[in-house]
């Protein structure tokens, strides 16, 4: 089926203009409806939240069509981007769908393995697909994408190694790079290293992992980030989001301006 490229062209005109984006990942696992976050996500839609992530490590529950299908019905605007931890967590409802591969790892399964068994039924659905290279950051603490993926992350203190494994992925043709602290990490992404990857690939950075108040989200923009990811930040402190929208929207005016 032919995709669009909706996504492509709005992420893309992020890292070219400087303007900053910002994605909710919503985990399917930990929420029972839609009226749970509701207002949360009336308030942020109605501050220009960029994109909905969609997906979890684990997600056991046969839920996501239904709440996708319920988010798109009230708020039709906002992007919704499958971020899987499995192929079993695809659905056709979605508007994107984050095609990581795990280059930070050795996992074939997940370099290439999962990628493999769902691009036929990618093929045929309409859902836009995002080449990512998804690099995993030691976050001062394991989390469940380090446990489920079973790889070794990113130490904190060698940037090279990052660019490296950044080049790679460019060269082998990924179009977004997604640095990735693991969800709840105690620390975030070391910004020496978002400065070093963003500073040597063209390509829009996505950065996430313990980004839990609006300090460490200002050095991570401030530092080359184009789309930052807010998940577990906004589940314990449900002012987050606004917060962090806000501000971006100021940040985002005044490039405006100049
Ligand atoms: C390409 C397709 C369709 C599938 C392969 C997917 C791959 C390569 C996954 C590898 C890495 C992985 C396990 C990513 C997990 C994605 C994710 C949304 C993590 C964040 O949420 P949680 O880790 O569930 O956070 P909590 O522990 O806070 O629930
Ligand atoms: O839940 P948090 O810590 O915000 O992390 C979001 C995401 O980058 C994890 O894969
Ligand atoms: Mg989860």
């Amino acid at each position: 089926m032919k995709k669009r490229n909706l996504l492509a062209s709005k992420i893309n005109s992020h890292a070219t203009t400087g303007r900053k984006a910002v994605a909710w990942l919503i985990d399917p696992d930990k929420i029972k409806s839609l009226r749970e976050v509701n207002k949360q996500l009336n308030h942020a839609v109605s501050l220009g939240l960029d994109f909905i992530f969609f997906g979890g490590s684990l997600v056991s529950q046969p839920k996501q069509d239904s709440l996708i299908s319920e988010i798109k019905s009230l708020y039709p605007k906002i992007p919704i981007i499958l971020f899987p931890g499995s192929i079993g967590q695809f659905s056709p409802l979605a508007d994107g769908l984050l095609f990581i591969s795990l280059i930070s790892g050795r996992n074939a399964e997940l370099l290439i393995g999962q990628h493999v068994m769902i691009a036929p039924i990618l093929a045929r659905s309409s859902v836009e697909v995002l080449p990512t290279g998804y690099m995993l950051v030691d976050g001062g603490k394991s989390t469940s994408v380090h446990y489920i993926s079973q790889t070794i992350p990113l130490p904190r203190d060698k940037p090279d190694l990052a660019v490296a494994t950044a080049l790679a992925g460019s060269y082998l043709g990924l179009r977004y790079f997604y640095l990735d602290a693991g969800s709840g990490a105690n620390l975030p992404v070391p910004v020496e290293m978002i400065l070093a990857v963003k500073k040597n690939i063209e390509a829009p950075l996505i950065v996430g992992g313990g980004l839990d108040n609006l300090e460490k989200v200002r050095a991570v923009f401030d530092n080359g980030a184009d789309v930052v990811v807010i998940g577990n930040g906004a589940e314990k402190n449900p002012d987050l989001l606004a917060e962090v929208l806000e501000y971006v929207n100021v940040l985002n005016l005044s490039l405006n301006i100049n």
